[in-house]
């Protein structure tokens, strides 16, 4: 079957190209022309001759005519056209084996025979229109020759001729017609002579058919070239010649484009995030193995880290110099397995090799807390490589805790440079300038800048740090405001809690670093005795985000993924030290019973061989020379550039008040904690709940009061500091907090985790239990569960019961503890409960007092 394209009547009839084949029926022959679907090609008169709007006519498309004529001769297509490509392809997919081919070829071909014997049928009773010939098409009809062939209806009309030698004369009739042949008629009846006429009218109508198929195939030659030729006349080349001599072999075509419609699933995510590293949790390995010279690694030993954990054995090697060449590393590893010095080590090794103090390093993170915690890591591995006639790396910290233009003098340093040809450019400019403003607050804060320049010398701005470790808000702050702060350097971006930062952009952070990562000076991040160039980012979490909408904003290079064996990209792993408890509130409004008789029940035990042992990584100097300092009343309470914990209650009446129970605990001067056996940090829901839970822990549980303290995010950075640290050495036994401590503080003699209130989500629930149970230590979770939030619980942090969903992984099961209920049928007694009620008055009139 050869279809032709036929435009649309309305808008393609003037502009339908040369070659098109019209489907209007002859004019001349009206018999024809209302019965007989035939396309014709009539050269120069493709525009003259208007198209009808084909009521009558229709269009199909073969896959053989969009490979040979759907391409327009100006490489446009109609709509048609594309549909009729597409379904091409989509046979072409389908069937992509010869064989199949074939045989569709020679199914194609019967139905083109077929199909032509109809036509020939129906050519022989013009007047019996074809039930087919109308057909209408997505709402708009079309002019379609699904039959029509020129070659046939020649035929057709060479059939109805006399005889071939007769041809001649009958075309003379139609001229003049003979003496003979007048003579005869004048013999003939009217009968006879109408049937004459009617005879002649047919050879007439063949004969002027072949002279016109003549004529039209002579100008054609003339003026088309062999190409267009080839085009114009498809039938009756395909008839004649081999198809493949006259260019109907398909067109070769775009591959399909396969729209991948299915889920993102972990088979379907990108190579990077579906085939990741995985560690072995048990791993350890001792350092010298991993690439660390015997000298630092008895500097390692000495404060602690005998041997690498399981995710430093994996991450190590990945950051380490290598020949090969190497990529950015993602790690999602659980809580407490020693992410951090992951990433310190060979971070700190790269830069000990380099001579120039340049700013080399970002470590950005989200929390205070956690930048005095990574800097307490950054200067023991320091110590550690400077053993070896390496340089002793600085390290600086910038967030936000002291005056800006403290943190500028920290930061950056200034100087004198002899340049004339600069100073000359200095006083030019200082003369154009015009200071309208002796002193503004501006120039107050942008302290760097202030110097005068020696004569014929310039102040140049240096970094005197080479790993500055900062929250997101505060470093964007230096990149905008601070003189000479540049990112040039760079050789490496470290994102810890990575799935916070990405989650919520703290004033753009992530685009304005990365744009300015990715412009820099040829060579500045190159060492000469490095194989890499550029920046080399690490990303981790306990956390880690799936999100790649998230992770593309890293802008990562070859990266890689670190997971524990056993998990996938997205699962949230749990300690394997770690245990869990459930228990079960039956009376919401009595929890803070529960929580008591948790505290006094026989679970608050040592849970570590060592019990609570000390800890060395809670930072202690730096809290003091803080607390010290000017800037006390700048460290504001709240992680304003930073965190925006899931409260925001943080007022300054309830620190005003916070500041007067720590006072009152604090004239007991920490007794022994005999009395308390083990560590406790209790979750809350928000600052305010902290703060009430904390006081009324003291007024229920009295002899317990001096061994309380609270930490929330309205709580003063001194303050905050003071407190863990006396937590981690045992003088603090139990810990209120709202979600500001969940993420990556470390508090190695933690044992238990109480979730006073269920978190908001899983990730939270990961982090918050993840305070315990830490660098293969033991410990526990507990979270009292109110009626009302018995199924969320189970299904979505547990993973237990009907349709429970959680991508929290577990070694064990949530256990059901039950506490409480210190009376048989299952209630608290009468004289608890009044307790209760009376510590509750109490409160209720200490707020009073503290809002006057
Ligand atoms: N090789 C080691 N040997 C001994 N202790 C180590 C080693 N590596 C890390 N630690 C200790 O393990 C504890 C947890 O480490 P780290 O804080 O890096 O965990 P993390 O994986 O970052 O946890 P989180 O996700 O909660 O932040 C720290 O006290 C750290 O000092």
């Amino acid at each position: 079957m050869y279809a032709r394209y036929i435009p649309p009547p309305k808008d393609t009839q003037q502009s339908a190209p040369v070659r098109a084949v019209l489907a209007t029926a002859p004019p001349a022959t009206p018999a024809f022309s209302t019965s007989t679907p035939y396309a014709r090609y009539i050269p120069g008169q493709a525009t003259a001759q208007p198209l009808q709007p084909a009521a009558s006519q229709r269009v199909v498309f073969s896959d053989d005519d969009f490979s040979a004529n759907d391409q327009s001769k100006d490489g446009r297509s109609t709509n048609a056209e594309t549909k009729g490509t597409t379904e091409s392809r989509k046979a072409k997919f389908k069937s992509n084996k010869p064989e199949d081919e074939a045989q569709e070829q020679s199914a194609a071909n019967n139905a083109q025979a077929s199909k032509a014997r109809k036509r020939k049928r129906d050519e022989e009773e013009p007047t019996k229109p074809s039930e087919h010939d109308v057909i209408q098409g997505n709402g708009t009809e079309q002019t379609e020759q699904p039959d029509a062939d020129p070659e046939l209806e020649l035929n057709s009309a060479a059939d109805r001729e006399p005889a071939p030698g007769a041809s001649n004369d009958a075309i003379q009739t139609t001229k003049k017609p003979p003496k003979r042949e007048k003579k005869k008629n004048k013999q003939l009846g009217d009968q006879d002579i109408e049937m004459a006429d009617a005879e002649a009218a047919l050879l007439h109508k063949g004969h002027t058919s072949v002279l016109e198929r003549f004529q039209r195939s002579l100008q054609i030659q003339q003026h088309l070239p062999k190409e267009e030729l080839k085009s114009t006349e498809p039938e009756k080349q395909i008839e004649e010649e081999p198809a493949e001599e006259h260019g109907l072999e398909p067109i070769p075509q775009p591959e399909p484009v396969v729209f991948d419609e299915s889920k993102l699933t972990y088979e379907t995510l990108p190579q990077w995030l579906a085939s990741p590293i995985r560690v072995n949790p048990e791993m350890k390995q001792p350092w010298n193995e991993l690439g660390i010279s015997p000298e630092s690694a008895r500097v390692l030993e000495s404060k602690g880290f005998k041997d690498a954990f399981a995710v430093q054995t994996a991450v190590l090697p990945l950051l380490l110099p290598s020949a090969d060449r190497q990529g950015d590393v993602v790690v999602a590893a659980p809580t407490g397995s020693g992410k951090t010095l992951s990433y310190v080590l060979p971070m700190v090794h790269d830069l000990s090799r380099g001579r120039i103090t340049r700013l080399r390093a970002l470590i950005v993170l989200p929390t205070r807390d956690l930048v005095h915690q990574v800097q307490l890591a950054c200067e023991t591995c320091a110590a550690a490589f400077a053993v070896n006639g390496g340089k002793r790396v600085k390290i600086a910290t910038a967030m936000g805790n002291r005056p800006f233009k403290d943190e500028q003098t920290v930061i950056m340093g200034e100087e004198q440079k002899y340049d004339p040809e600069g100073f000359e450019k200095y006083l030019r400019k200082q003369d154009s300038f015009v200071d309208l403003e002796e002193s503004d607050e501006e120039d107050d804060e942008l302290h760097i800048g202030r110097t005068l320049p020696l004569p014929y010398h310039v102040i140049s701005h240096v970094s005197k740090v080479d790993i500055l470790i900062c929250t997101p808000g505060r470093l964007v702050e230096h990149i905008t405001k601070t003189p000479g702060f540049t990112l040039d350097y760079v050789r490496w971006l470290i994102v810890d809690e990575a799935d916070k930062l990405l989650a919520q952009d703290f004033q753009q952070w992530l685009a304005t670093v990365t744009e300015k990562l990715s412009t820099a000076k040829p060579g500045a991040r190159d060492f000469p005795t490095s194989n890499k160039s550029g920046v080399r980012k690490v990303i981790l979490s306990a956390t880690m985000t799936r999100d790649l909408s998230l992770l593309n904003g890293l802008k990562l290079s070859r990266p890689q993924l670190v997971l524990v064996e056993g998990t996938r990209a997205g699962e949230q792993v749990l300690p394997s030290t770690l245990s869990e408890f459930a228990i079960k509130v039956r009376e919401a409004s009595l929890k803070p019973l529960y929580l008591v008789d948790l505290l006094r029940s026989k679970h608050m035990v040592a849970v570590n061989k060592d019990g609570t042992a000390k800890t060395k990584s809670v930072p202690s100097d730096a809290s003091d020379s803080e607390s010290s300092s000017s800037s006390e009343s700048s460290s504001s309470e709240s992680e304003s550039d930073s965190v925006s914990d899931s409260d925001s209650d943080s007022s300054s009446a309830s620190s005003d008040r916070e500041e007067t129970f720590q006072q009152e605990r604090a004239t007991t001067r920490f007794p022994t904690a005999a009395k308390f056996p083990t560590t406790v940090l209790i979750f809350t829901k928000s600052n305010e709940a902290a703060l009430r839970l904390s006081r009324l822990l003291t007024l229920l549980v009295p002899d317990l009061a001096p061994l309380i303290g609270v930490l929330t995010s309205s709580t003063k950075t001194a303050r905050r500091t003071r407190t863990l640290r006396a937590f981690t050495q045992g003088k603090l036994r139990i810990l209120v907090a709202s979600d500001l401590v969940s993420r990556g503080i470390d508090l190695l003699n933690l044992e238990h985790v109480v979730n006073y209130d269920v978190p908001i989500s899983e990730t939270s629930y990961v982090h918050r239990v993840g305070r315990t149970a830490r660098a293969g230590r033991k410990g526990c979770a507990w979270t009292l569960v109110e009626f009302s939030e018995g199924r969320r619980f189970w299904r979505e942090f547990a993973g237990e019961g009907k349709g429970a969903v959680t991508s929290i992984v577990r070694h064990g099961k949530v256990q059901r503890a039950k506490i409480g209920e210190d009376v048989e049928d299952g209630g608290f007694s009468e004289k608890r409960v009044k307790e209760y009620e009376e510590a509750l008055k109490t409160l209720a009139k200490e707020a009073g007092e503290g809002r006057k």
